[in-house]
């Protein structure tokens, strides 16, 4: 599935890293599959993956109202009333987040490096509160964390806003979008990088249609298969396990 790297394609080396949240450090995009299925079974609908493919990694009240308007419930369920209805729900969920494959390997290796990395999420402060409870000491790790919620964003994922934000915040961080390497997931991410004028490595979910991988520099299965040296980082110093 790994594309050529875009290290290979030419781009220059990257000096500072911006991660994505949920589907790529975090295992939540599945609960919120789990409470829209629940919702959507109320009117004799299901919640399938090119509905997915729209709502995830966008600010919670822009994926509401692709959720209401897709499905044809806008008349029964407004877009703030589902986020009331999933909320419920979804904060029994949260403090149960795992962590992703190799997310934490490749976190503490560019930590050991000293090469500056941030997290850059559309999900609400509140909401990363709850998802990190469990991993602080990693999360902790990151140089500042940017939420969907945060006065700057104006527009969510695909608008550059949230990359540029956070690249902004590096102190001394480079000007060059270039530098800045971006992980993601969801297509809307991916886009958001690009439109940031940054590389971007997409992990997506294997039920992700593939035409959704091509707006990405490079296409990995697990955060497992990076290999830094693609992109000018330092190398692991030992083979993944
Ligand atoms: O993927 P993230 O971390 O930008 O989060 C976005 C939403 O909270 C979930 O799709
Ligand atoms: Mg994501």
């Amino acid at each position: 599935m790994a594309k050529p790297s875009a290290a290979v394609s030419g781009k220059g080396p990257i000096t500072h890293v911006i991660f994505d949240m949920d589907g790529l450090l975090l295992d939540t995009e599945k609960f919120y599959t789990e409470v829209q299925e629940i919702i959507l079974a109320r009117y004799n609908k299901t919640f399938d993956w090119s509905l997915k493919a729209k709502m995830m990694g966008k600010k919670a009240i822009e994926a509401a109202r692709v959720f209401v308007e897709e499905t044809g419930i806008s008349d029964s369920l407004t877009a703030e009333d589902f986020l009331v209805e999933r909320e419920a729900m979804l904060q029994k969920l949260f403090p149960t987040s795992e962590l992703m494959p190799g997310a934490s390997r490749l976190i503490k290796h560019l930590h050991e490096k000293a090469i500056p990395f941030c997290l850059a999420t559309g999900s609400h402060r509140r909401h990363f509160e709850l998802k990190t409870q469990s991993h602080r000491e990693l999360f902790s790790l990151m140089h500042h964390v940017v939420s969907g919620d945060d006065p700057e964003i104006k527009q969510g994922k695909p608008s550059p806003d949230i990359f540029l934000a956070a690249a902004k915040r590096f102190e001394g961080g480079p000007i060059d979008p270039i530098k800045y390497l971006v992980f993601e997931d969801a297509p809307s991410g991916v886009h958001a990088a690009k439109n940031a004028g940054m590389s971007v490595v997409m992990v997506p979910d294997s039920r992700l249609d593939s035409s959704f991988h091509d707006a990405a520099d490079q296409v990995l299965g697990s955060l497992l298969d990076f290999n830094p040296s693609d992109w000018g980082l330092p190398p692991f110093d030992n083979p993944a396990s």
